[in-house]
């Protein structure tokens, strides 16, 4: 589904990202992983195609994303739901219509079609009961949840999900998890998240890309993770007291 391959990026000739290179699966969950400037978004935005990227090192959909024309770029596009750490859900429109938004303006969908499809992914991030309300007559979590069932409204086969339990609680944040497992589950998206929950990590990764200074210090399983003797690696995971490995998902 992703394939990088030797990415290198520079800001003012500092080099931020170093010969990176790794793969996701489809159906995975792949966590990138990573200290506070370590190249993680410089990444998620090259994925994303915010910044230029050179050619033939980012294969999404099987398919080198420097070398799209334009209506590739726009399938390309429709084929990626992202959920922003903040949500970003408009505050003067209802839980519905922010949901709504994308298949208004990109499909010529009848609005009571519309109107079903939002009501079933409200009902799939059990929010149900929530079409009717503004943003701010939610909660923390339900406007998590209200963010995720905005990014899957157009029917993603990938979900770029950048810090989605930033600011929950351990009970709101186990909620999100299982849900982005289920979509992974029932729906089949293949889902990147960079997130520093430890507990969400061993929930829900399949995968775990972790960057030290723009290099990968580690790629593998999070069992693998959790018995890497790589310094970096050790000291992550040591921090997440309580946390529990669940391999079931
Ligand atoms: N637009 C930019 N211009 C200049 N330098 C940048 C720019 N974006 C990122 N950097 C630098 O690149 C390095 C990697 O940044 P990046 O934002 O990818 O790290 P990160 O792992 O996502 O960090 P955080 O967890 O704090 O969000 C940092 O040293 C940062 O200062």
């Amino acid at each position: 589904m992703i394939e990088v391959k030797g990415l290198t990026a520079s800001f003012d000739d500092r080099q931020v990202l170093k010969n990176v290179s790794f793969t996701v699966n489809e159906k995975e969950i792949a966590v990138i992983l990573g200290g506070s400037g370590s190249g993680k978004s410089t990444i998620f935005r090259h994925m994303l195609r915010l910044y230029d990227v050179p050619y033939k090192t980012i294969r999404i959909f099987d398919k080198d994303i420097a070398d799209l024309n334009e209506s590739e770029q726009l399938e390309f596009f429709m084929k990626l739901g992202v959920f922003y750490q903040n949500g970003a859900l408009l505050n003067s429109l209802t839980v519905g219509e922010n949901v709504a938004l994308a298949l208004e303006q990109h499909t010529s969908l009848p609005p009571d079609i519309i109107e079903n499809i939002v009501r079933t992914k409200l009902e799939l991030v059990h929010l149900g009961d929530a079409y009717q309300l503004f943003p701010s007559q939610l909660s923390g979590g339900m406007l998590k949840r209200a963010a995720l069932a905005r990014a899957i409204i157009m029917d993603p086969p990938l979900l770029f999900c950048d810090e989605p339990g930033a600011g929950l609680d351990p009970v709101s944040l186990a909620s999100l998890d299982q849900l982005i497992l289920n979509l992974r589950n029932l729906l089949g998206i293949t889902v990147v998240m960079v997130t520093h929950e430890v507990s969400s990590i061993l929930r829900i990764a399949d995968k775990i890309i972790f960057l030290d200074d723009g290099v990968i210090a580690f790629k593998g399983t999070p069992e693998d993770a959790l018995k890497s003797d790589i310094p970096v690696v050790k000291d992550f995971f040591s921090k997440g007291t309580g946390a529990t490995l669940t391999t079931d998902h």
